[in-house]
């Protein structure tokens, strides 16, 4: 298992690009299982979660290339020309959760699929009730059984008003992908309106798809009896760039983000902004620094876009624990994601949590410590108070940044921070 060491208190100067989205490129991936031609993907990260997606879709019979790495990025193409087999196994499902989004697509095309229950994760339970429940009224038959989502549709998917009671972003693609072969015209009222949502639904019609008002909370899908093939560029990913905004921050750098959308972060720059940080648009992207001297507490609360997205939760909490006064933190999205605080606790951090919220009293400095990664988010935040901390802090279980992380140490290593990664020692 690797390890990551990193020594405190130098601040973050140059460039670094934004890689492509990981929670975009996901769903997009399962598009490619709606059609028979080729999908090509442009700008797609290289990273453990997109590795998972190819390995699994493979499985199912979709042949996954990999075209260099151009100035649009890494491309990668996709054919399911034959749909293989239709089930998701366990093994690569537990893996990542994102897995559950080939179901929609399989069962529009191949009118059955077998889908292991994703089970709950480090940061809450995660039902799939959503998912299922909009998939029965277009028509589908699910059952559980043996710890798999059993779902078939013999007389094919068919349109419906689908009325979520919470946001989702995993159900709006799945049935928005399901819909889209679905026959007659589906509409997902209270949708998730997360960039993501948009990109995919951008694919989905370059493929031939109708959608109508993705990025809105009400989408209509009138169903196609095939889709065709396309070449989409995935958009930049919001939250790489939010989480390398507070790593200029909190560092007291001066960093330039290539090819960051300032669009698709605004609430998170609102409150940013507030806080001390100073974030501009330049021709290639966004220069962030502080804006002047110290940075100051803020409050947030987690919601679905456009609000405070959950995915940067952490790495705020990080930043705010090296802020001037108190901030008080909600995470309203996930009822276990405060993993992080005992370990930023473990570096020096001040937090009080009190059921949903966390009380953050900044210190002027953290102190390194030997930290234990949680999940994907809870690792970088530790990585980002590591950067701020003084001496060597050493984290564990890396893996969880690998699923979301492009290069991470190569990309703040060139701005100067000293991190390095080393493979544990297998005790003898
Ligand atoms: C691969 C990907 O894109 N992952 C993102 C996606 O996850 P994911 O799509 O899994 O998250 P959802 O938007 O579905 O979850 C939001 C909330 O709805 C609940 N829920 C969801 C589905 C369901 O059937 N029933 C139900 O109750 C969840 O438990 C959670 O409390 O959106 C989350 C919320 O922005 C992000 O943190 C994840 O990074
Ligand atoms: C929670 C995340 O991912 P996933 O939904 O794949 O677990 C994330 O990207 O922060």
């Amino acid at each position: 298992m690797d390890k990551i060491k990193i020594t405190g208190g130098v601040p973050l100067n140059g460039t670094i690009r934004i890689s492509g989205s990981k929670n975009a490129a996901l769903p997009l991936m399962a598009a490619s299982l709606l059609t028979r031609k080729t999908l090509c993907l442009e700008n797609v990260p290289q990273l453990a979660d997109i590795r998972t997606m190819s390995e699994l879709l493979g499985l199912l019979g979709v042949s996954v290339e990999e075209r260099g790495n151009g100035p649009s990025g890494r491309s990668l193409v996709f054919r399911a020309d034959e749909i293989a087999s239709t089930v998701a196994p366990y093994d690569l499902v537990r893996k990542m959760r994102a897995s559950v989004l080939v179901l929609g697509p399989l069962l529009a095309r191949q009118g059955h699929a077998e889908v292991s229950l994703p089970g709950g994760c480090a940061i809450g339970t995660r039902p799939v009730d959503l998912h299922l429940g909009g998939l029965e009224a277009m028509g589908a038959q699910i059952e559980l059984a043996d710890g798999y989502i059993q779902a078939q549709a013999p007389n094919g998917l068919k349109g419906a008003e689908i009325i979520f009671s919470n946001v989702s972003v995993g159900a709006t693609e799945n049935l928005m992908m399901a819909a889209a072969l679905a026959e007659g015209e589906t509409r997902l009222v209270n949708a998730a309106r997360e960039p993501e949502i948009v990109d995919l639904a951008n694919c989905l019609t370059a493929m031939g798809a109708d959608i109508e008002g993705a990025g809105k909370d009400e989408i209509t899908i009138r169903g196609r009896a095939s889709l065709a093939g396309a070449t989409h560029h995935v958009i930049p990913d919001r939250i790489e760039t939010g989480t390398f905004v507070m790593a200029a921050a909190i560092s007291d750098g001066d960093l330039c983000l290539e090819g960051a959308r300032a669009d698709h972060l605004e609430k998170p720059f609102q409150v940013l902004r507030q806080a001390g940080v100073a974030i501009d648009p330049v021709e290639t992207g966004l220069r962030v620094r502080r804006a002047n001297g110290p940075l100051q507490g803020a409050d947030i609360m987690t919601e679905a876009f456009p609000g405070f997205a959950t995915d940067l939760q952490a790495q705020f909490m990080a930043l705010m624990a090296t802020a001037e006064g108190a901030s008080m933190i909600t995470e309203t999205i996930f009822e276990n994601r405060f993993m992080h605080v005992p370990e930023l606790m473990r570096m020096g951090a001040d937090i009080t949590v009190h059921g949903a919220s966390a009380l953050v009293r900044g210190r002027q400095r953290l102190k390194a410590a030997p930290v234990m990664a949680t999940d994907l988010r809870a690792s970088v935040s530790l990585v980002l108070a590591a950067l701020a901390a003084e001496g060597e802090t050493e984290l564990n279980r890396v893996y969880h940044l690998d699923r979301g992380y492009e290069r991470i140490e190569e990309k703040l290593a060139a701005c100067g921070a000293s991190i390095v990664r080393s493979k544990e020692s297998t005790p003898s």
